[in-house]
């Protein structure tokens, strides 16, 4: 049945699950304080690179199925579901920021009225306690506007959200799970409803339960990853292949082959971001996360590990051209946050290095990354339009993200370079016959 959904933040996580949820057939308002990117959305037009989006969008567009607006009023009138998908990044304490949650709850509460029953939903990934925070929060706010019975106006729901970029309207649509976590089963019921067509398995539990299960599993798919990277550490000393490793482990059934892939780390908008605020969250009771300090310490010296092997060959960067493949986090994404190239350019720079750097989709965001080390390095930093432009005159290639446009290149062209491959692309025997070539974790 049709239901009112209002979702707050038009990101990544509200932009996509707003137009799923009106490809399910519910109304949606998608709501920002983004003037400009409302504009951009009402014109059709998706500020994300997101395979699959632009698609549903246009259709639920079409059927007017969903509407933009900045207006909280209407949005809060018009609607009985009202997600939260504002961003919650890491302070620079590790620990989530919350400010925007908080100004969504602020502004919400300025138009619930007497009379009114609202659900609010959090998908933005939020500390366990937040929902019961939020509660009472929400409640004061009320009650300071002289509204009748506050707490029977509203009720606080966690909802997280799943999906990967790149691959989520896929999540969206094939969850493998839908976590409904609030104080009152029968609401959780309520929003649970919402994703019936998708008829998909459903956890509800209480509320710090299902906040919980979001981190929790963020950090042990970060954990999978900081594991193989170490474990790929060991096998290059002894010889050992870590692909074949993981495909062995991954056979067995209770560990899974996914996450088991080696490279040169894990970047995005969530899992350092998560992996640190659940390190704060545990630090905050007293509690010593030693293994979560590890995934993060695990991964930024894995970042860098590419450069470190390139000194192997070239010891003096110093007016040496490196081409670098890939800047995105992952492909399919032109999310810049946290992505592995960031520090490996950034190095490759202070060692004197010139750098020219491609991207199929990234490159706009990649020079606002860049910002100052363009202004700084000038010349020394350059995007190329195209990945074979960017190996004209360089001496080594490091490829960061592994972009399917990357996987059947012309050998020819890195004949007589330093390859590395920092996400295990390319196969050794066929690459050694062109060039002198690494990669993460094989002999
Ligand atoms: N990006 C991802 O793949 C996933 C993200 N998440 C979580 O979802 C949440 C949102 O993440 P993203 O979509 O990546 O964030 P984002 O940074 O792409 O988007 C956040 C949006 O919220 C808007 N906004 C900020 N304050 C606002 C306010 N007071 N009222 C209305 N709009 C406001 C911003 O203008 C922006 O458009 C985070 O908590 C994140 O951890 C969860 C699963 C996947
Ligand atoms: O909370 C979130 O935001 C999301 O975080 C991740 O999704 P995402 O960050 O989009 O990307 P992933 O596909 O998980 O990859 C994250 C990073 O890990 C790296 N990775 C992944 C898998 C692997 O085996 N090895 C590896 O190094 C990727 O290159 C990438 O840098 C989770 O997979 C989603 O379930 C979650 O909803």
């Amino acid at each position: 049945m049709e239901k009112r959904i209002a979702v707050i933040g038009t990101g990544y996580v509200g932009l996509v699950s707003g137009a799923c949820f009106a490809y399910l057939g519910h109304r949606v308002i998608g709501l920002d304080i983004d003037e400009e990117k409302i504009e951009r959305l009402k014109r059709g037009e998706v500020p994300i690179y997101e395979p699959g989006l632009d698609k549903i969008l246009k259709s639920a567009l079409e059927n007017r199925k969903i509407e933009f607006t900045t207006d909280y009023s209407y949005a809060v009138k018009n609607s009985d579901f009202i997600f939260i998908a504002v961003g919650t990044p890491s302070r620079p304490d590790g620990s989530a920021d919350l400010s925007y949650v908080e100004s969504a709850y602020r502004s919400i509460a300025k138009f619930i009225d007497n009379g009114d029953y609202k659900i609010i939903v959090n998908k933005s990934t939020v500390p366990v306690g937040t929902g019961r925070w939020a509660k009472e929060f929400i409640r004061k706010l009320l009650e300071e506007r002289g509204i009748d019975e506050p707490e029977k106006r509203f009720d606080v729901v966690s909802n997280p959200e799943f999906l990967r970029e790149g691959k989520a309207v896929e999540d969206f649509m094939k969850p493998d799970r839908v976590v409904v976590g609030a104080d009152d089963r029968d609401v959780a019921g309520r929003v649970a409803s919402l994703y019936e067509k998708l008829q998909p398995a459903i956890l509800i539990t209480d509320l710090p339960t299902a906040e919980m299960i979001k981190y929790a599993s963020n950090a042990f798919l970060a954990t999978k990853i900081s594991f193989i990277n170490e474990v790929a550490n060991i096998c290059e000393k002894y010889g050992a292949d870590v692909t074949v490793v993981a495909r062995g482990m991954g056979l067995d059934h209770r560990i899974s082959p996914h996450f088991l892939r080696a490279g040169c780390g894990f970047g995005g908008s969530c899992f350092p971001k998560d992996v640190k605020a659940l390190i704060n969250t545990a630090k905050g009771a007293g509690e010593e996360p030693e293994l979560l300090e590890s995934v993060i310490s695990v991964n930024e010296r894995q970042k860098l590990k590419p450069v470190e092997k390139l000194l192997r060959h070239i010891p003096d960067l110093k007016g040496v051209t490196v081409a670098v493949w890939g800047l995105a986090f992952k492909p399919e994404t032109d999310d810049m946050r946290e992505a592995p190239s960031i520090p490996i350019i950034k190095r490759l720079l202070s060692l004197g290095a010139n750098v020219k750097a491609y991207d199929p989709v990234a490159v706009e965001n990649a020079k606002r990354v860049f910002k100052e080390e363009l202004e700084k390095f000038g010349e020394r930093l350059t995007f190329s339009k195209d990945k074979y432009e960017a190996l004209e005159g360089a001496e080594a290639l490091i490829l960061v993200t592994e972009w399917k446009e990357f996987e059947n290149v012309d050998f020819d062209k890195l004949k007589g370079k330093v390859v590395i491959d920092g996400r295990n692309l390319w196969e050794p025997s066929i690459m050694e016959q062109f060039c002198t070539y690494e990669s993460i974790g094989r002999p």
